[in-house]
């Protein structure tokens, strides 16, 4: 803790002697100019260290004001990285768990599970890197056909998730066969000479279920188009059972 009395030590002496001066009527003019000077280079020295110290001090404020800048950015990447897929930019499976699960505290989400056909094959016969280039473009190919509101993510390799906050099954049927329709429409850009396809699982869940069931439910979607033939769209069974009619 600074001491204010020792830190001005020299300036209260000379501020003392110019009030003492001051008081003194029997003081010569010259003793009191000599006085004055004495006050006017303290004071001098004064206004100097003070512009010095506001210098410093607007320095360290620029420079705290970028480092903080700095950790903000840095704050926002590290955000992005946890919740993105580095190759995609979609949200990752830890993000679309979380959002599935806001999702469903407030209402019910529709999901679709698209996972690409054969995808194996075309590693093997076209490469990984290849194989990497087919994902980003599908994922282009996606996002053209989702409404705003849709979140894509990549739960695993080669398998897509869009999820449709607050969307009825029907709604969510109709993009999953929009994205079927445009993958049969052309091939993807990376690779003409392939046509590459996917499958899709559709599934809806209830305000107040969770993630796992509602993933599960279009896993089992997913898993009943792939043994159809791949290449198109099932709809999870629950949603095929009529209600119960009254006697
Ligand atoms: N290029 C590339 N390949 C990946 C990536 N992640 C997973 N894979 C590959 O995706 C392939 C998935 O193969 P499988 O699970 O057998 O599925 P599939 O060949 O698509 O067959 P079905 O799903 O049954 O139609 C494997 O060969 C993985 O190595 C990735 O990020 N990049």
């Amino acid at each position: 803790m600074l001491d204010i009395n020792e830190l001005f030590r020299e300036e209260y002496s000379v501020l003392e002697d110019a009030r003492l001066a001051a008081a003194d009527r029997q003081l010569s003019a010259d003793a009191c100019r000599e006085k004055l000077w004495g006050v006017a280079k303290h004071y001098q020295r004064l206004i100097r260290e003070s512009y010095r110290l506001i210098s410093r001090s607007d320095r360290a404020e620029r420079e705290l004001n970028r480092m903080n800048e700095q950790l903000q950015q840095l704050a926002a990447r590290l955000e992005y990285e946890a919740t993105h897929d580095p190759l995609t930019a979609v949200f990752n499976r830890s993000a679309i768990i979380n959002q599935i699960n806001q999702g469903l505290t407030t209402g019910s989400v529709a999901l679709i599970l698209l996972d690409i056909d054969h995808f194996k094959r075309i590693n093997d016969e076209y490469g990984h890197p290849m194989g990497d280039r087919v994902i980003c473009s599908l994922v282009s190919r996606v996002r053209r056909a989702v409404p705003q509101s849709a979140a894509i993510g990549r739960v695993g390799g080669e398998e897509f998730t869009i999820v449709l906050p607050e969307a009825r099954i029907e709604e969510a049927m109709i993009i999953a066969s929009y994205i079927h329709a445009s993958l049969n429409a052309s091939p993807l850009e990376v690779l003409p000479q392939q046509w590459v396809t996917a499958s899709f699982g559709v599934s809806l869940g209830a305000k107040e279920s969770d993630f796992e069931t509602l993933y599960s439910a279009a896993d089992t979607a997913l898993y009943t188009a792939k043994k159809r033939g791949r290449n198109q769209v099932a709809l999870h069974e629950d949603f095929f059972r009529q209600p119960a009619k009254a006697c």
